[in-house]
C-alpha cells in the first residue's frame, strides 16, 4: 500500500481571507496607542511572519519602535482581541472545498502549516467548519519552530501521517516557497493572498489564481515528478 500524497498549506492568505479580521486586531491596538489605523489594502501584505511581526510593522509605519517589554504586551493584547474576533470576516477563499473535495476524492490527504498559532489556528478552522479537513495543523508554537526553517514542514508532514518525498507544499508568501525549497519538496504559489514581494518573483513550480485551478495543478506537478 502506498502512503497518501499530503499536500500542505499555509493558512492566511492561502485557505482563509485573514486580513480583515487581523487588520482590524491591529487597528484595535494602535488606536489604543494613539495612533492612525492603517488601511486594509497597506497592511494586507504586511501579514505573513505572525502577530507579533505583523504588530511591529504596524509601529515601524508611523515611525514608532518600542521596547521588547511592551511588544510583548501589545502582542498578548493583539491575541487577546484576534482570539474573540478571528471569524467575524474571515472566509474561505472562493473555490477551497470543492476543489478540497475534488482532492480529497483523488486520494490526497491535507495538513496546515502556518507562522500563526496552532491554538488560533484551530480556533479559525474549528469557526469554519473546516478543522475536520485536516489530518495535522501546525503553527509556529507547535515545534518551536518556523517557516522557513524546514523542520516544521517535516515535523508538520510526519504528524500528518505523511512523507516528505510525496507532499506538495501551497501557500502565498516568501516562508512558504523558503519552506518547501529547503524541505526539498514542490510548491504552488496562490495570487490572491498576502505578500510583500509578488509571488511570481518567489518563482513557485506552480502559479494559480483560483483555488478552483489548484487540482489540476497539483496533478500537473505529480505528473512532471513521476516523469523525471
Ligand atoms: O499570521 C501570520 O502572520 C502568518 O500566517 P501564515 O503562515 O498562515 O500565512
Ligand atoms: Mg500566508
Amino acid at each position: 500500500m502506498t502512503t497518501a500524497r499530503t499536500i500542505v498549506f499555509d493558512l492566511d492568505g492561502t485557505l482563509v481571507d485573514t486580513a480583515p479580521d487581523l487588520i482590524s486586531a491591529l487597528n484595535y491596538i494602535l488606536d489604543r496607542e494613539g495612533l492612525p489605523a492603517v488601511p486594509l489594502h497597506l497592511a494586507r501584505n504586511m501579514i505573513g511572519a505572525g502577530a507579533r511581526r505583523l504588530l511591529e510593522r504596524g509601529l515601524e509605519l508611523d515611525g514608532r519602535s518600542i521596547g521588547p517589554e511592551d511588544i510583548d504586551r501589545l502582542t498578548k493584547d493583539f491575541i487577546d482581541y484576534y482570539a474573540a474576533h478571528i471569524a467575524d470576516a474571515s472566509r474561505p477563499f472562493e473555490g477551497l472545498e470543492a476543489a478540497l473535495d475534488d482532492l480529497s476524492a483523488r486520494g490526497y490527504r491535507f495538513a496546515v502549516c502556518t507562522n500563526k498559532l496552532e491554538w488560533l489556528s484551530k480556533r479559525l478552522l474549528d469557526q469554519l467548519g473546516l478543522s475536520e479537513r485536516f489530518s495535522a495543523i501546525c503553527g509556529a508554537d507547535t515545534f518551536g519552530v518556523s517557516k522557513p526553517d524546514p523542520a516544521i514542514l517535516q515535523q508538520t508532514v510526519a504528524r500528518a501521517g505523511g512523507v516528505l518525498s510525496s507532499a506538495i507544499m501551497v501557500g502565498d508568501a516568501g516562508p512558504d516557497v523558503g519552506v518547501a525549497r529547503r524541505a526539498g519538496i514542490p510548491v504552488i504559489g496562490v495570487e490572491f493572498g498576502y505578500t510583500d514581494v509578488p509571488i511570481a518573483d518567489l518563482k513557485p513550480d506552480r502559479l494559480i489564481g483560483h483555488m478552483a485551478d489548484l487540482p489540476a495543478a497539483v496533478e500537473s506537478l505529480i505528473l512532471h515528478r513521476n516523469a523525471i
